[in-house]
């Protein structure tokens, strides 16, 4: 047999695999992990690809064959396909799919403890094992934890015949899901026909097999998630791995519980917030296909799955897709790269589908299932704007006569009222009165939010944060300065002036607490405790409140500032979302927004209730200018700390762009941020026709510049964010 090449990548930031010499009696395989020398360290990659041994070349030698699964090659083209198509190296990307590498052993075996049932002496102590340290088998140390008690205590009971022990592996496998278990044939929610059929067309997709994506496109509260749970049931009926990826925020344990009563099991989570164990147990799970149902967000696309069957993105359209650092991807779109990739089915479920994916089920290149209606009785809010000319707030204050009167007609019938403003904190901007000077974060070019609850300045771009000072900074008058602008803080305390009596809560991502605290506020909400809820982005997903009747937007205007080019279309999906809060259950819902711009296509079309005429002018306006979808966009951002040499980078990177047609370049120019965490920042934009190949540009173009030391260039592809 001729000698061997593998090509190893390994979990780091250099553009390309290595080559390596299989030593004679070793076998590997694409896909296997290896452990191979850089320098004098031995590192785990895996193998990309096989080649015969030509020529005299000296390698060094692969080490060793890591014992455990292999990834598949459609999971390795993944791999390449996404660090192509967002111009990072392939073995950053490899990286955010070894995020557990003990995950790649066998979990540990340890003793586990069952009460026995048999007769033992009981104590206080031992009797708390038994009320409250299930649910067993479970390990010494998490028994003792429930019961509060020493793991001592436990591990004498289990000598004194009161416990059985067995040994169990650390990391418990999940329990299989049922794909009947809450279906309507076995008491759960009865679907509508329209759902039903809806369901039907996820299930033919899912039997039929093979590559599909369906964009499930349905009015808030349509029940697009019970129907995309048909889709889920038939592809774990027929033994498949179902992913189901949601913005981060929504990972409440109240959308977790759904899944539970639909399938009977919680399902394998993965999030930024997991522990080790949490994480190395699911990503474990997940590689043996064990794991049949994972509910994550982004970063949950990179699991290495088994046997992955259908893939759904849930509020498609939702910013949280974007990965703005390191490898900076859109889930969204790189779950249909996966999709076709290893042949699955993609669901996108949104009331509020993004231009990109409505002119894709236009076209038919995804299927177009709509939901144009809420179940039963049920209608959608009634939206109206309060232009701001005409019903100004009194001076000093943010909320308008007629939110007013609208939360008062709200209240005296019982139900309940919410005031929707996406900024945290009390105010938005301190100045001084006395010099005018306005507090600014460090070293970054942002200014600091009042948190009037915590009593710090906070910057809400780097999370520095210093107590409130009591004198300008600047000129040093004592009580000089002012808050400007509202924050949902300052909206709640105007709100305790107009609703006295009213219990207010705010919810937002600084008074939201842990997982538990959300899920009580959450409780309190739905069972009336709450009359009026004051809210950011926070309160917009995976919530459904049965007696919330009114929702008030304070600021309708917020996301319609800077130079995104998608302003329009983000203002009017979250609005549609805000509004849509409104009315469930049995009740119907209004919305008021106040705005200064009545006449923005946005807001105009979303009181007319008129989606299609707002969706027809920004497509409009999107060709003409040649922007997504029907032409592609990438941003450079360069930055490091010395100004001038920033500039002249980027100035030189601009210069040295590759000729070619259907290509703009517009900057480099100081973005609205010029300076994060002391470094300073230029961007450059690139426009392109829809017919080039943009990322295969930008790496040819990108391989030209040599980057100093401290300074740094990302690039991104289709970017989402403008600062
Ligand atoms: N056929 C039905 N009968 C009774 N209740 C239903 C039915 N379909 C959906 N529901 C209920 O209506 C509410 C909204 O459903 P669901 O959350 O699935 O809608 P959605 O389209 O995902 O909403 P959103 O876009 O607001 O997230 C849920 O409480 C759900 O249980
Ligand atoms: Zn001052």
């Amino acid at each position: 047999m001729p000698a061997q090449i593998a090509q190893i990548l390994f979990p780091v930031n250099v553009p390309e695999a290595f080559d390596y010499a299989v030593p004679p009696e070793m076998s590997v395989a694409p896909g296997q992990f290896v452990f191979a020398p850089i320098g004098k360290q031995m590192k785990l990659g895996v193998v990309t690809a096989l080649k015969t041994h030509a020529g005299d070349r000296v390698l060094k030698d692969i080490a060793q064959v890591k014992q455990t699964k292999a990834l598949s090659a459609s999971m390795l083209k993944f791999i390449s396909w996404t660090a192509d198509y967002n111009c990072v190296s392939p073995g950053l990307v490899l990286r955010m799919v070894m995020r557990s590498i003990k995950a790649m052993d066998p979990s540990e075996m340890v003793a586990h403890y069952t009460p026995s049932g048999a007769a033992f002496k009981l104590t206080p102590a031992r009797q708390l094992v038994l009320d409250k340290g299930g649910p067993f088998p479970a390990r010494a140390s998490e028994i003792a934890d429930r019961a509060g008690v020493s793991a001592g205590v436990v591990r004498g009971m289990a000598n004194a015949g009161g416990l059985v022990v067995e040994t169990l592996p650390v990391d418990a496998p999940f329990d299989t899901p049922d794909p009947d278990y809450g279906s309507a044939a076995n008491g759960g929610i009865a679907l509508t026909d329209e759902q039903m059929a809806a369901g039907e067309e996820l299930r033919a997709q899912i039997i039929r097999g093979g590559f599909s994506v369906s964009l499930l496109d349905g009015v808030t509260g349509a029940g697009k998630t019970e129907v995309y749970f048909e889709g889920v049931a038939e592809a774990i009926k027929r033994g498949g791995q179902v992913l189901v990826l949601v913005p981060e925020i929504a990972l409440t344990q109240a959308s977790l519980s759904r899944f539970k009563a639909r399938f009977g099991v919680e399902p394998a989570p993965w999030h930024s917030a997991l522990g080790d164990a949490q994480r190395r147990r699911t990503w474990r799970e997940v590689a043996q296909g064990r794991a049949k149902l994972v509910v994550g967000a982004r970063s949950a696309l990179y699991l290495p799955f088994d046997n992955l069957s259908l893939v759904v993105v849930d509020e498609e359209h939702d910013t949280s897709y974007k990965q703005e650092e390191g490898v900076i991807y859109n889930a969204r779109d790189m779950a249909v790269v996966r999709g076709s990739i290893a042949a699955h089915a993609v669901v996108l479920a949104s009331a509020t589908p993004s231009l990109e994916s409505l002119v894709n089920a236009r076209t038919g290149r995804y299927a177009h299932i709509v939901l144009p209606e809420r179940p039963g009785a049920v209608t959608l809010p009634d939206i109206d704007l309060v232009d701001l000319k005409d019903f100004p707030p009194e001076k000093g204050d943010f909320i308008s006569a007629p939110l007013i009167e609208a939360t008062n007609t709200v209240l005296a019938s019982g139900d309940q009222a919410m005031l929707y403003l996406n900024r945290r904190g009390y105010a938005p901007l301190i100045i001084c009165r006395a010099c005018g000077e306005r507090l600014k974060s460090p070293d970054t070019d942002s200014w600091l939010v009042e948190h009037r609850a915590t009593g710090r300045a906070r910057c809400h771009m780097t999370g520095f944060s210093m107590p409130m000072p009591k004198a300008c900074p600047d000129c040093k008058t004592d009580d000089s300065l002012t808050p400007v602008g509202p924050g949902v803080e300052r909206v709640a305390e105007e709100a305790a002036r107009h609703f006295p009596g009213a219990r207010i809560e705010i919810f937002s991502s600084d008074t939201a607490g842990n997982p538990a605290e959300i899920a009580a506020r959450m409780k309190r909400m739905e069972s009336g405790e709450i009359d009026i809820l004051i809210g950011t982005q926070m309160v917009v997903k995976g919530h459904n409140f049965p007696h919330l009747t009114f929702v008030g937007v304070v600021d309708g205007d917020l996301g319609l500032a800077g130079g995104d080019p998608r302003a329009g279309e983000r203002t009017y999906q979250t609005l549609v979302q805000v509004a849509g809060r409104a009315g469930r259950a049995d009740k119907p819902g209004t919305a008021l927004i106040q705005t200064h711009q009545p006449d923005h296509e946005a807001l105009s079309a979303l009181a007319a209730g008129d989606r299609e005429r707002f969706i027809s002018a920004e497509l409009a306006s999107r060709e003409m200018l040649g922007l997504p979808p029907y032409g592609k966009l990438a941003g450079v951002i360069i930055s490091g700390p010395d100004v001038k040499k920033t500039e002249a980078l980027a100035k030189k990177f601009v210069s040295l762009a590759p000729r070619a047609d259907g290509i703009d370049i517009l900057g480099p120019s100081e973005p609205p941020i010029g300076r994060l965490r002391g470094l300073y920042r230029r961007r450059i934009l690139v426009q392109a026709e829809a017919s080039v190949n943009l990322s295969k540009y930008m790496r040819v173009w990108r391989k030209k510049l040599r980057v100093p030391a401290k300074y740094k260039l990302h690039i991104d592809i289709d970017p989402q964010g403008f600062m």
